[in-house]
């Protein structure tokens, strides 16, 4: 069982409302000048990941506050809780247990006592197989040709894993197999992925938890009809479409064949899915092998999240951290900005990981929270956010702590290309810290000859405070083990949050009201007669619609 102390009520509570009053007047330059060893104190070395989050408004002091309200708010307790196979999904009834797909220990996992590894396992074999004939030509479509082309079919947790994870690791995919994600019920998605490909040598992967989702069944049915356009015979389907459901009634009616369902469990949440056979195109796309070092990486940050003291635990000071932004400093946003052209779908993954996890405002006692839950996470690689949207962060209004996320070693270093990536990477996270004081712009300003009128109205605007919280996650590169580990870091430091704002991270009734709406208003659009049962704003719109379709 989790507590269900509201976390406004632990005592580690008061005392870091009445330490932020003390801190939060300093600048984090005083407190380097104050503590020259502070990187030290204040980064963990895991494997290929340092993390340095000394550029932080916090002290020891602070953080051993935050731990406090780690240890109030019963997370030993709720981890052992989540591997262990308790229904911590309470809402839902059910497991949480995304760990136990990348359980490289096997050691056994128990959910109503049953042990889930030789399941698991037997999923995992299938894949290697079915990935094994994909990569090697042994599959055939139906005129005997190689698949060249696979097509992920799915939305949101069935889509945006694997898009992630093919794209951040597209240096190990294989030259001359494509993997296309199609996902929006916008008919202009599947109609230009489909219109370069060939139906003989594509093969499509129908990928839905509940398999009853209204934009992946039409998208399906939409790939199906394109298919058999050109091989004509229904025979064919079974060897152009593949099933990856918890749904084996509703894949038989769509007419896949049993043999080509990839199975998983409803103790997977779709956003935690990428584990499981959800990954099928990833392990296709890069090959078994590295499919495995994927899970292995993250099974290793999963060893160190269960086992390691809350001080020194990652993905426990990553949440305490955005904690202490979050509810103290008012932040309302979380930035993660990895210097990595391959990892630029990374912040749009944990948008749905974090926002569907943690935007909730009911406590698990039942009882609305009265304190702020889960932050906005946005984010895009740099160096071209720093070309777009860095202004704000550097001089705006608004505090936004930001993750900065960068391989010491590129897969494609092309002349000076890496050293210039970096050298922004350290530079943005030294000028947040620092920002310019008015000293030193006038001293700047004139410098370069500038007259006493013109620096007198100019240098007010050249003022950074400074003072930005930001992270560090400097890596050795980018390899699919790494990919796992900073995955699971992640997912972890989201399940942190969830603990301490005592919500529940593992249900999202909020996406599934808009299921509904959608297949309410859908039989309305369906006649040309005027609708008058809205409001006069939906109303006009459906009307206009209906005139101008
Ligand atoms: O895999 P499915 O069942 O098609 O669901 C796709 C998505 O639907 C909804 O948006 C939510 O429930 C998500 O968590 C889920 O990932």
């Amino acid at each position: 069982m989790l507590s269900n102390v509201p976390f406004d009520q632990l005592p580690a509570y008061k005392k870091l409302k009445s330490h932020y009053k003390n801190i939060s007047q300093k600048h984090i330059k005083t407190l380097f000048e104050e503590e020259p060893e502070r990187a030290k104190k204040f980064s963990i070395r895991f494997g290929d990941i340092l993390l340095d989050y000394s550029k932080n408004r916090i002290t020891s002091r602070t953080r051993g506050y935050l731990v406090q309200l780690a240890e109030e708010a019963g997370l030993a307790n709720a981890i052992e809780a989540m591997f262990t196979g308790e229904k911590i999904n309470a809402t839902e009834g059910r497991a949480v247990l995304h760990t136990a797909l990348r359980n490289r220990s096997n050691e056994p996992v128990l959910v109503d006592g049953k042990d889930v590894m030789p399941d698991v396992n037997a999923v995992l074999e299938k894949m290697k197989d079915f990935s094994g004939r994909i990569r090697s030509g042994s599959w055939k479509g139906y005129s005997g040709k190689e698949i060249t082309d696979l097509v992920n079919i799915g939305i949101g947790g069935s889509d945006l894993g694997p898009v992630m994870v093919t794209e951040a690791l597209k240096a190990y995919g294989k030259p001359g197999l494509n993997v296309h994600f199609v996902s929006n019920v916008d008919g202009t998605h599947i109609a230009e992925t489909v219109k370069p490909l060939n139906p003989e040598t594509t093969l499509f992967m129908i990928a839905s938890k509940t398999f009853t989702t209204q934009e992946t069944m039409a998208n399906a049915h939409s790939a199906r009809s394109w298919f058999l356009e050109k091989a004509k015979d229904e025979q064919f389907v079974k060897k152009h479409f593949v099933a990856i459901s918890t749904n084996q009634t509703e894949v038989e009616k769509f007419g896949i064949d049993p043999d080509n369902m990839f199975g998983f469990w409803d103790w997977v949440g779709g956003r935690y899915s990428l584990w499981s056979a959800i990954g099928l195109s990833i392990a296709c796309f890069i090959g078994f092998q590295n499919f495995e070092q994927l899970l292995s990486g993250a099974h290793e940050m999963d060893k160190h999240f269960r086992t390691t003291k809350l001080e020194r635990n990652i993905p426990v000071i990553l949440g305490l951290l955005g904690v202490w932004y979050n509810d103290f400093f008012d932040a309302q946003t979380q930035a993660i900005l990895p210097y990595d052209q391959y990892m630029h779908r990374f912040a749009a993954y944990f948008q749905q990981g974090d926002m569907e996890s943690n935007g909730k405002s009911m406590g698990r006692n039942g009882k609305p929270v009265t304190y702020q839950t889960g932050p906005v996470i946005w984010g895009e690689p740099g160096t071209n956010g720093q070309h777009a949207f860095y202004q704000l962060i550097h001089q705006g209004t608004k505090l936004i702590p930001c993750d900065f996320i960068a391989p010491a070693i590129s897969h494609n270093p092309l002349g000076e290309h890496h050293m210039m990536l970096l050298s922004n990477f350290f530079a943005q996270t030294e000028a947040l810290m620092n920002g310019k004081t008015d000293e030193e712009v006038r001293a700047e300003l004139k410098a370069s000859g500038k007259s006493q009128e013109e620096i007198d109205q100019i240098a007010p605007f050249k003022i950074f405070s400074g003072s930005r919280p930001t992270n560090s996650i400097l890596v050795k590169k980018i390899t699919p083990k790494v990919l796992g580990s900073l995955i699971a870091m992640y997912e972890h430091k989201i399940f942190v949050q969830g603990i301490i704002w005592n919500i529940y991270s593992f249900d999202q009734w909020g996406v599934e009201l808009g299921k509904q709406l959608a297949n309410k208003i859908y039989p309305e659009l369906q006649n040309d007669w005027p609708v008058s049962n809205h409001d006069s704003s939906t109303n006009g719109l459906i009307n206009q619609y209906k005139r101008w379709r």
